[in-house]
């Protein structure tokens, strides 16, 4: 199956520097779904300057209520208007900066897929947590919290250690831990969840983009800093599986 490279810019990114952005991506690379999620404020501004190219734009978050007196929030309707075909939910970053608890995670994920969107939902472990060789119990209970019943989407894997850190977990442990999360989403999903893709994250680059996307049972990756540079998000795209 051909893997998904996804762009996390996170809080990065301008409007001065989309067109070229824009422009590099459209040269593409066949067989590997790319998605790009930047700053709500970019969402429709990158779908028109990417234009008729074949690359998803998604958000990196989106409210639980569908709408309403919610300063701030932005609703999953709004952005499937926008033209956002995914969100990320549950990064570690909305988890620990903004307390997001695995049920608003849950809750979130029911109002992405009522207006359309497809979720993608984080997971992952502390450093603390995978010195505590807590791993696999926090993974377990992420997913069973986060994901609501006859959930339909993508996992992201992302070790919170990991992230922006240059640092990731040997193949081995990648392995060991897709398969389980691979297991999980069978309990849990039944069917469904034999085939949902499972990315990875963390410090995801050029260097390290064939090593682990060759991995058993990585899906592609979610990649924060190497996206933002088009170069950099095409060559790590050019690593994963093909169809
Ligand atoms: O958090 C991430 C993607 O969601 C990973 O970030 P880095 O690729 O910068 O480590």
């Amino acid at each position: 199956m051909r893997q998904m490279i996804a762009g996390n810019w996170k809080m990065n990114g301008t409007l001065a520097g989309l067109s070229a952005y824009a422009s590099a991506l459209r040269q593409g690379v066949e067989g590997v779904d790319l998605l790009v999620c930047p700053p709500f404020p970019l969402i429709r501004p990158l779908i028109e300057a990417l234009g008729d190219a074949s690359i998803w734009v998604g958000a990196q978050d989106c409210d639980a209520k569908r709408s309403g007196p919610h300063t701030g929030d932005v609703s999953a309707d709004l952005l499937a208007e926008l033209g956002a075909r995914h969100v990320i939910l549950g990064h570690s970053e909305r988890r620990a900066d903004h307390g997001e608890s695995s049920t608003l995670v849950r809750d979130k994920a029911r109002a992405a897929s009522a207006a359309g969107l497809v979720p993608v939902i984080c997971v992952g472990e502390t450093e603390a947590e995978r010195d505590a060789h807590e791993t696999e119990t926090v993974v377990r209970a992420q997913l069973a919290g986060s994901l609501p019943d006859g959930f339909s989407g993508l996992i992201a894997y992302e070790p919170v250690w990991a992230i922006g850190s240059g640092k990731t977990p040997s193949e081995d442990e990648v392995e060991a831990m897709h398969r389980a999360i691979r297991a999980s989403l069978k309990k849990q999903l039944g069917e469904a969840g034999e085939a949902m893709p499972i990315l990875y994250g963390g410090s995801v680059k050029p260097a390290n983009a064939e090593t682990l996307m060759r991995i058993p049972e990585v899906g592609g990756a979610l990649v924060g800093g190497a996206s933002l540079k088009a170069e950099d998000f095409l060559a790590i795209a050019s690593a994963a599986v093909r169809d």
